[in-house]
């Protein structure tokens, strides 16, 4: 499902002509099989949420290659990432990201109306994602009007519409309490049974780790341990 083969990234800090280099990623090599759920773990500023955003291709890699499900994606261009994105991921985040002014409803409708799936088939689409995160009855409800565990289930709802089979999470449960947060782990593996999805999380929280079928542990850049369990 994923290669990472030797990748690296150092970002490029300062002005023009007084410009340093902060490495913050160091010959990085993992394989994600499909169906896995596999969690990245490591101190704040070890290079977790930069190896996110390099698999998800919102930064190019300054050397190394990823490959997602046979495409060699870090040769993309912007455009051919957006298209793949849409078509192969869904993105769940620490605070959501919902559109404050749309409700339940059209958050989980709207990738499904920029990818240009007719009205019909995506009421239905919606209605039955509704259904799986368990919100049928709080449609119409705007994200203000959600409790956090149930504004977190509309955007695995809207990560999920498109039916992709990875899902990348960064920090999931990094602002549910932890009941709420028990809840959300169960019904991400799941989700991870019944549909086969692929899930990659970044988390700091052992519960959240403990989920996964690995870990691999990031320190000051480098991978450091990967860790399966059984
Ligand atoms: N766009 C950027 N430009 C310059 N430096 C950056 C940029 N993004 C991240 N960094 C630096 O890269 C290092 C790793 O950051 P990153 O966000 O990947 O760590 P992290 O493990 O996700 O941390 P946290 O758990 O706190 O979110 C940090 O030193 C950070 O300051």
């Amino acid at each position: 499902m994923i290669d990472i083969n030797q990748l690296s990234h150092h970002f490029t800090l300062g002005k023009k002509g007084d410009q340093t280099s902060l490495s913050v990623l160091e010959n990085i090599s993992f394989h994600v099989r499909a169906g896995e759920i596999v969690t990245i773990v490591g101190r704040s500023g070890s290079g977790k949420s930069t190896l996110l955003n390099l698999i998800s291709g919102f930064i190019r890699p300054t050397q190394g290659e990823i490959i997602i499900q046979n495409q060699k994606v870090s040769e993309f261009d912007e455009s051919e990432f957006a298209e793949f994105r849409l078509q192969h991921m869904g993105f769940i985040f620490q605070n959501f990201q919902l559109i404050p002014s749309m409700t339940a409803y059209q958050n989980i409708e709207l990738p499904l109306i920029l990818k240009g799936i007719s009205e019909q088939a995506r009421k239905k689409m919606t209605l039955d994602m509704l259904k799986k995160v368990r919100l049928e009855d709080f449609s119409g409800h705007y994200p203000s009007e959600l409790s956090g565990g149930q504004q977190q289930r509309v955007s695995i709802a809207r990560a999920l519409v498109l039916e992709p089979p990875l899902i990348l999470a960064d920090e999931p449960t990094g602002s549910l309490d932890s009941e709420t947060e028990e809840d959300l782990l169960r019904f991400i593996q799941e989700l991870n049974k019944e549909m086969g999805i692929t899930f990659l999380i970044i988390t700091h929280d052992d519960e959240v780790a403990r989920i996964g079928d690995r870990t691999i542990t990031l320190a000051d850049g480098k991978m450091v341990e990967s860790v399966v369990f059984s």
